[in-house]
């Protein structure tokens, strides 16, 4: 049976696609600015062709935290509401898509904080794996964990080459949620999630494509997101109400396996990062990331020297 939540969704989804005038989407057709949500998710709506870029922009890594999906979550608001087009999701970095959820919202966390942090993630989630309007990602960096979660949200994936993207949490200690791992068996062949789920394997850029966890391999961030737009342009020709709702029914299992236990899901996420073996797991983690982010000038000198080495070598 849908869930009431869903037959609203729906409900709704119809009163959109067919009951909103064109005056909606000429108030998007005049805008092509960029839009902030607290700086963090800049939306930017092409006027052509009504597409929005919607850039996670919370440096040095995008990691997922509070103030970040709530921001995230609100943009999808609004992009319901305004009938959008498309949307295309990308990163303001230059190497990281997004480094998946903020570790510090997981290790030794504020219950009240942490509880409003899981339930934004929620929200994103459903927002964005069941949204009426067509998604693609333009994967310009690595996406591991929640990074990778919200790319295979989207219908499309055009990855930069050297890359890397994968649902990494086993390595980490963690158990990736129930909801994480119906969004990966949506995108790759059963049998190839399990072991990439067991594993917490991330894939690069060229064996990802092999998978079929990505869709194509850009150049550049320009030209992802312009393989993008041919992939929402597709859509134009496909009645709004029709494709959205294929869409939303493909995926209605898994949103409301969510939708109707998200308690349960809060509860077995405290009982996780309650456990001491997971904070430990994640407390080894954090300093790891710390140690390699502060060596990095030292393995870049030692990268520097062995050209230098190596390229005297050859002259000789
Ligand atoms: C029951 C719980 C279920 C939970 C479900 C999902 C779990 C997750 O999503 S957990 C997050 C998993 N993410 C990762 O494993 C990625 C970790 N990060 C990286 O591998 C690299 O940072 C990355 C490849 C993304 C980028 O590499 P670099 O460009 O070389 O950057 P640095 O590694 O130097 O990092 C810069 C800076 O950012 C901090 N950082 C990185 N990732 C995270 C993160 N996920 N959360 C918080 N902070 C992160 C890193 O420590 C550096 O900080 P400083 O030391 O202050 O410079």
């Amino acid at each position: 049976m849908l869930s009431s939540k869903f037959i609203h969704a729906f409900t709704r989804q119809i009163y959109h696609t067919n009951l909103i005038t064109s005056a909606t989407f000429n108030v998007i057709k005049k805008h092509n600015s960029t839009h902030t949500k607290n700086d963090l998710v800049l939306v930017d709506v092409n006027d052509k062709t009504g597409f929005s870029i919607v850039t996670l922009n919370r440096p040095p890594v995008n990691s997922l935290n509070l103030e970040l999906l709530s921001a995230f979550s609100s943009v999808l608001d609004d992009l319901h509401k305004n009938n959008s087009r498309g949307m295309i999701l990308t990163s303001s970095s230059s190497t990281v898509f997004s480094a998946g959820l903020d570790i510090n919202e997981l290790y030794k966390p504020d219950m009240d904080r942490v509880r409003k942090f899981w339930t934004s993630l929620q929200d994103c989630w459903i927002k964005l794996y069941g949204s009426s309007f067509p998604t693609a990602a333009a994967i310009n960096g690595h996406a591991p964990a929640g990074g990778c979660l919200f790319a295979m949200c989207c219908e499309y994936r055009v990855m930069l080459p050297k890359y890397t993207i994968g649902l990494n949490e086993t390595q980490l200690g963690i158990v990736a949620p129930t909801w994480f791992m119906a969004t990966m068996k949506n995108t790759i062949p059963l049998r190839q999630a399990e072991l990439a789920l067991t594993l917490g394997k991330m894939f690069k850029t060229d064996d990802a494509l092999k998978l079929g966890l990505i869709d194509e391999i850009a150049e550049n961030k320009e030209d992802a997101i312009h393989k993008c737009e041919i992939f929402l342009k597709k859509y134009q020709k496909i009645p709004q109400t029709a494709r959205a709702l294929t869409k939303q029914s493909y995926r209605k299992n898994d949103i409301m396996e969510l939708e109707n236990n998200r308690e349960a899901d809060l509860q077995l996420f405290f009982l996780a990062i309650s456990d001491p073996r997971v904070q430990s797991s994640l407390g080894k983690y954090v300093a790891f990331l710390k140690l390699k982010s502060r060596m990095k000038p030292i393995l870049e000198a030692v990268k520097f020297l062995k050209g230098i080495f190596k390229s005297k070598k050859k002259k000789n």
